[in-house]
């Protein structure tokens, strides 16, 4: 591959489109948004990319319903390709990584509309870099970025922190590993495997790290808990059997208070109990200092504890204890990883857009998706072992840019949705859709360029091996999905190591912290969360007033079954009513309550009362 990395010269010119378009009464979100400034292509080159928002309020463009979203205009020349191929192409030598942009259709003027936004884009950057508060909301830092390089850090107190436990991480791992700490009631054997109890960004990482870089036999095997499914939690305890006396249990959680984690502790720590285990002396707390599930693990003297600091964000913390610990003990070479990311830190410091490959990203995903998340980023790595790299940005992308404000306080309904497995299989799902169906996707291809270890390929046909396959699937379905219209980045790497992880990983983040900036957004909040958390904790509530009033009636003698409208009375709460009935389907179906007549799927007709009457529970 040629070793050109965007010093070259300018791309040849691409036909721009000057359509202006408007978005129209299809979408309530954007009804009521407020407009960005749009790639030249569509403003007639009335506004400067770099206008401020009251100025791109003139004018509200963006992909209308009449124009199907197809983009017209893309160069299909073969020798203007690849002319534009070569002159964007950008190389990370020393990662062996490349990013291929060539395939997204953004001009000349597009770009220079886009560099001053850009300019400020790295000056925010590199503030928050300084120890800015880039989270204005919630008044903090944003450091990852110093986890792999901690001269970075703002302060000595904070560089001495990251050191110590990046060194706690090491010394743990090798001490479980090599056996110096053994389990309880193992006392000759080993720890043999992880349990990993966590959600969002204290599971995402760990899982894609661990489906991308744990040897065949790792020292320790990994299983998540990630949610508060009760099946689910069973069958990952089921599994692991008689080797729950040699299960580390570690429980990830940066707040230490979100539900599904301390539901999966407590599920847990029954099972341990059960076993006759005693779980402190196998438990492992990754969290804040101080934190609900950092006291629980101080006070009930847990085999071991790692910060997890107020200035890493849940979403970005695969560099941190949170990532760092699962990948060591699986035997992943976490140093390597961070060696990684911080190449990638240095690449993406660059001013330079074409030379820094974030930036290259942020530009794509700017021009591909109008700035307002028009497009969907359908992400496919054409390597199993990066199955999990979608779902991982996923949140890393989606949490970041998924707002409904943005810094100014307008109402801007952000976002970019990321969806993907990987390829070739997703050819034989949904890629029919992808190149026929409705235009609504860019695509960010994955691609491994060394297929197997040294030493072990064959071929199966003359001349072709099973990877040569695989290759050829990822150009074919690039080229075919180009020739219709459709755009798509790719990323290269030589293989899949933790150091070229790390850089991938640093690589999205500083993508989506350049994306949010160009759009004016917070990348490090997520008040969003908080409403759907807010809406579970009013229904458990509603459930309990729900089974004290069914409590009541069924300790009368007779027992008095209720109709729903009688529950919904009793409770206060007439205009909850479609809520009581799901409360008490799902308590039926678990057997917590009896339907004495009529059926759930009449919630008109349906009696309801308790199996049991506690008394205790009477005048609760
Ligand atoms: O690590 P915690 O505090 O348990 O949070 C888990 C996840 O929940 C979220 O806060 C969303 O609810 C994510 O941002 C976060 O990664």
């Amino acid at each position: 591959m040629a070793s050109i990395s965007g010093i070259c010269s300018s791309s040849p010119s691409l036909k721009p489109q000057t359509k202006t378009s408007f978005l129209g009464t299809t979408g309530s979100l954007r009804k009521d948004s407020v407009s960005f400034p749009i790639r030249a292509k569509y403003n007639d080159g009335k506004l400067g990319a770099g206008a401020a928002q009251s100025v791109a309020k003139e004018i509200s463009v963006g992909l209308s319903a009449a124009d199907g979203g197809v983009k017209k205009g893309l160069e299909k020349d073969p020798q203007a390709l690849w002319s534009r191929y070569v002159d964007w192409l950008y190389q990370h030598k020393e990662l062996g990584l490349f990013v291929d942009v060539s395939r997204i259709g953004f001009s000349d003027e597009f770009l220079a509309e886009m560099e001053p936004r850009f300019q400020a884009a790295f000056k925010a950057m590199a503030e928050l870099e300084k120890g800015a508060i880039a989270n204005p909301d919630e008044g903090r830092m944003v450091g990852h970025y110093w986890l792999r390089n901690s001269e970075l850090a703002p302060n000595s107190f904070l560089k001495t922190q990251i050191n110590n436990t990046l060194d706690a991480v090491c010394n743990f791992a090798d001490d479980i590993i090599s056996g110096k700490i053994k389990p309880p009631s193992s006392p000759e054997g080993r720890f043999t495997q992880i349990l990993s109890v966590g959600i969002g960004g204290s599971a995402l990482g760990p899982q894609f790290v661990a489906e991308a870089l744990a040897p065949d036999n790792p020292p320790l095997k990994i299983r998540f808990i990630d949610n508060t499914d009760p099946a689910g939690i069973d069958h990952q305890i089921a599994q692991l059997g008689q080797e729950l006396e040699t299960t580390l249990v570690i429980v990830i959680s940066k707040s230490g208070g979100t539900p599904e984690t301390r539901n999966g502790l407590l599920e847990v720590q029954k099972a341990f109990r059960e076993a006759g285990l005693n779980f402190a002396k196998q438990g492992v707390a990754v969290t804040q200092e101080n934190s609900l599930l950092d006291n629980t693990a101080r006070i009930e003297g847990w085999l071991a504890r790692f910060p997890m600091f107020d200035w890493v964000g849940g979403r970005t913390s695969e560099m941190s204890a949170v990532g760092l610990l699962p990948a060591a003990l699986q035997g992943i070479d976490i140093r390597e990883m961070l060696a990684g990311a911080a190449l990638m830190d240095n690449a993406t410091r660059s001013t330079e857009i074409r030379n820094n490959p974030a930036a290259l990203l942020a530009l794509c995903w700017y021009w591909a998706s109008d700035g307002i998340g028009s497009k969907d980023m359908v992400v496919l790595p054409y390597k199993d072992s990066l199955l999990l790299f979608s779902r991982y940005l996923q949140q890393l992308v989606m949490e970041s840019l998924g707002k409904e404000f943005d810094l100014d306080g307008n109402r801007v309904n952000q976002g970019l949705t990321v969806y993907g497995n990987k390829g070739s299989t997703d050819q034989h799902a949904y890629i029919q859709q992808l190149r026929e169906g409705v235009h609504n996707f860019f695509v960010t291809f994955i691609e491994v360029l060394r297929d197997r270890p040294p030493g072990h390929d064959w071929e199966l046909e003359p001349g072709v091996t099973c990877g040569d396959y695989l290759f050829g699937m990822l150009q074919g379905t690039r080229s075919a999905l180009y020739a219709n219209d459709r755009e798509s980045i790719s990323v290269t790497v030589q293989e899949v190591t933790p150091r070229t992880v790390g850089a991938m990983v640093a690589l999205y983040e500083r993508a989506v912290g350049l994306y949010a900036s160009l759009v004016n957004i917070n990348a490090y909040h997520q008040p969003g969360v908080e409403a759907g958390k807010k809406a579970a904790g009013e229904v458990l509530a509603l459930q309990k007033r729900v089974l004290a009033v069914l409590n009541e009636a069924s300790c009368k003698e007779p027992v008095e079954p209720l109709t729903l409208d009688e529950v919904a009375e009793r409770c206060h709460a007439p205009e909850d009513i479609e809520m009581i009935y799901k409360i008490i389907a799902h308590m039926a179906a678990n057997d917590r309550a009896l339907i004495a007549e009529g059926s759930c799927g009449s919630p008109r007709s349906i009696k309801v009362f308790l199996g049991e009457c506690n008394l205790d529970e009477l005048y609760v």
